[in-house]
């Protein structure tokens, strides 16, 4: 396909920790009309030597906030990156950074409402000034306490101390977000895959999302 001059169809992948966001991008790396970003975690690793996501999970109170900031100014950099092809998948969004993550900050005090407050004000800034929304978001929907299992045996270091109860608290955010519907700012349409099947299972349920994605690709390419 062609690429186009204006917005590409735009995808946000959005789900849980250890909901195989990235295994579903992977699926996609085949097909040359589709641009794959993928969650800048390196950076928010080394950030001029300084490992954020770790002191983030280390000392919440102290370190949540700058954390944030910075996943903000990355998720921006990929929501405005140009895209030659015709569709753009991007792993979660600054809209998951603001429903999910900061929401939960706040609500379980680990940030002060100031330092909310802030955040919220970039959120809106951004949301009002530049043209990022999705076309869709496929929401990778799972059960907590089977992701709290992948994520022990993912073994990344830094997460290695997450609790259920996190896991549980994240899970009920995505569902208000994209079940309920409760944040007005970001209507794309949602698919939902069955992201609890394991990955033998799991490549039937993305082919099912692929003849979707694709299809309003085409529209959107040929309208
Ligand atoms: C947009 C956004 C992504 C994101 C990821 N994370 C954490 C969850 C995982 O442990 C790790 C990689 O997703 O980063 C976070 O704390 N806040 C976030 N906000």
């Amino acid at each position: 396909m062609a690429a186009t001059n204006n917005k590409p169809f735009t995808v946000f992948v959005e789900g849980n920790i250890g909901s195989g966001k990235t295994t579903f991008l992977e699926h996609f790396r085949r097909f040359e009309d589709i641009t794959l970003l993928t969650e800048p975690v390196e950076e928010w690793r080394n950030l001029g030597g300084w490992n954020l996501l770790d002191l983030m999970y280390k000392d919440p109170a102290k370190w949540a906030m700058t954390f944030q900031a910075y996943v903000s100014l990355t998720m921006l950099d990929m929501h405005r990156r140009p895209t030659a092809t015709p569709v753009k998948l991007m792993e979660r969004s600054i809209y998951s950074a603001r429903y999910c993550f900061v929401e939960h900050m706040k609500n379980n005090g680990t940030i002060h409402p100031a330092q909310f407050a802030v955040l919220d004000e970039w959120f809106r800034f951004i949301h009002h000034h530049i043209p990022i929304e999705a076309d869709l978001i496929v929401y990778l929907k799972t059960t907590p306490s089977i992701v709290h299992e992948r994520i022990k045996k993912r073994a990344r270091s830094e997460e290695q101390c997450v609790p259920l109860s996190y896991i549980e608290d994240l899970h009920k955010l995505h569902e208000d977000w994209l079940i309920n519907r409760t944040h007005a700012e970001c209507p794309a349409p949602v698919l939902v895959i069955d992201a609890d099947l394991d990955l033998s299972q799991i490549t039937e349920e993305y082919k099912k999302s692929e003849h979707q994605i694709l299809r309003k690709a085409v529209d959107v390419v040929m309208n």
